[in-house]
């Protein structure tokens, strides 16, 4: 079985498990062209450009995540270093981790040991149970307000998610400084003004 097989096939369990098409474009970070094109395909139709990226192999092992953070985290620093950060004598540059819920958790929770600073988590709107979807940070972890903070996840796919978190932050009295992310498929230099700091930039060449 290829792996696009393998893809199709997990798109299909997924929607006879009742998620929907958008659900299933969240679960596999997917656009929503890919998964209709995944669940709807036929013979010898040429796929949409996309890609999906399965880092199982790292995520499901806390040793080599905890490598990776450590990478994300000298990225940042040699950006620092680089002046892409300016950062005036004696300013502080972020006091506060913020893991969006749920794959950035883990990622977030490493950086946040890895730098010695607090751990907060965002829960995304689409995560939301009540009718109004709305997002929100957890209580049972760090708060924002009045706090310098990073944005962690593990993949742009849209950069839906990311407005909505440095949205909030903004309107609870926090400040992003920087996102960092493992994966961008959108090569997004900033959003909202807020810079973006990929580990990998993901790109088609065709
Ligand atoms: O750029 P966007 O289009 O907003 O998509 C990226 C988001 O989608 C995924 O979250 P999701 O909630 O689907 O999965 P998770 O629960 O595994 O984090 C991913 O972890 C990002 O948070």
């Amino acid at each position: 079985m290829t792996s696009l097989d393998e893809l199709i096939n997990k798109a299909q369990i997924l929607l006879s498990d009742g998620h929907s098409p958008e659900q299933i474009g969240d679960e596999l970070s997917l656009s929503m062209e890919t998964v209709t094109w995944l669940l709807t395909q036929q013979r010898g139709e040429e796929a949409p450009k996309d890609v999906h990226i399965d880092w199982t192999a790292t995520s499901a092992d806390a040793r080599m995540l905890d490598l990776t953070t450590e990478m994300m985290i000298r990225r940042y620093e040699i950006a620092v270093e680089e002046g892409q950060i300016p950062l005036r004598s004696g300013e502080v540059d972020f006091d506060t981790v913020v893991g969006i819920s749920l794959s950035g958790v883990p990622v977030a929770t490493l950086i946040a040991r890895g730098t010695g600073t607090r751990l907060a988590i965002y829960h995304p709107a689409k995560h939301s149970p009540s009718q109004k979807k709305v997002g929100s940070v957890s209580g049972s972890f760090a708060s924002v307000a009045g706090r310098s903070c990073i944005i962690v996840d593990d993949v742009i796919t849209t950069g839906k998610t990311l407005h909505e978190v440095v949205e909030y932050l903004r309107s609870h009295g926090a400040k992003p400084v920087a996102i960092w992310v493992l994966f961008d498929k959108r090569g997004v230099k900033a959003v909202e003004g807020v810079p973006v700091f990929p580990l990998y930039t993901v790109s088609r060449i065709d």
